[in-house]
């Protein structure tokens, strides 16, 4: 089976909206209630997505932490899981900044990216609607999951974190075939220039 290059996946979203739950849901395929709010904390895993084991290193950023923090994370990773908490409105409403933080931070743009309505298993609660998040993501041009690290039906989680991964490959082979192109035109280029300076 073909092994591909490690991918770095950055989890982002407001304290308490269930990165931690989430990753470790991913990881373990189980719900933990609790984790230590204010950690940050950094997972390798290994999956086999359409046949190619994938190598992931996962980080679960804490929800409190500051601007230089998060710009950090942010140049550190391939591919972000956005998260908000479908029972908590103020969570939705900071993903658009953090997006446009990474459209500022990550060069080149129109990084790989998933957007995460988690605790889908609260639809009593709920303070933003299904629609809401699609279209939200259409904005953004990403994919979009309701799931919940709790319930985890479907099996919505893994194919949330499967998904940045393919867009994140899909990206580096886009950019692989860009330089190669920009390689062989300045090779054209420079074999045109002494073919003209020969004749001249
Ligand atoms: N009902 C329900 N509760 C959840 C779900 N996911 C997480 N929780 C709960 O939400 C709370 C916060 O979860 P965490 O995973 O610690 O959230 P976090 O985003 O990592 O929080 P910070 O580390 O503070 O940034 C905990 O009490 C979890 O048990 C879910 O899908 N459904």
């Amino acid at each position: 089976m073909a092994k591909s290059p490690e991918v770095k996946l950055a989890v982002f979203g407001r304290a308490g909206v269930g990165k931690s739950a989430l990753v470790v849901r991913f990881l373990t395929r189980r719900f933990i209630w609790e984790y230590d709010p204010t950690l940050e904390s950094t997972y390798r895993h290994q999956a086999n997505i359409d046949d190619e084991v994938v190598t992931m290193e996962i980080l679960d950023t804490a929800g409190q932490e500051d601007i230089q923090q998060k710009e950090g994370h942010m140049r550190w990773g391939d591919g972000f899981v956005i998260v908000y908490d479908i029972t908590d409105r103020g969570s939705f409403e900071e993903v658009a900044p953090l997006r446009s933080l990474l459209e500022e931070v990550k060069k080149p743009k129109n990084v790989p990216l998933v957007l995460v309505g988690n605790k889908s298993d609260l639809d009593h609660i709920r303070q933003v609607g299904t629609e809401e998040g699609e279209r939200l993501a259409a904005e953004m041009a990403c994919a979009f999951y309701e799931c919940s690290a709790c319930a985890n039906e479907g099996g919505a989680v893994a194919e949330a974190f499967h998904e940045l991964c393919r867009e994140v490959r899909r990206r580096k082979a886009m950019q692989g075939k860009a330089r190669r192109r920009s390689s062989t035109t300045h090779v054209k280029q420079a074999i045109n220039k002494m073919l003209t300076k020969i004749s001249s």
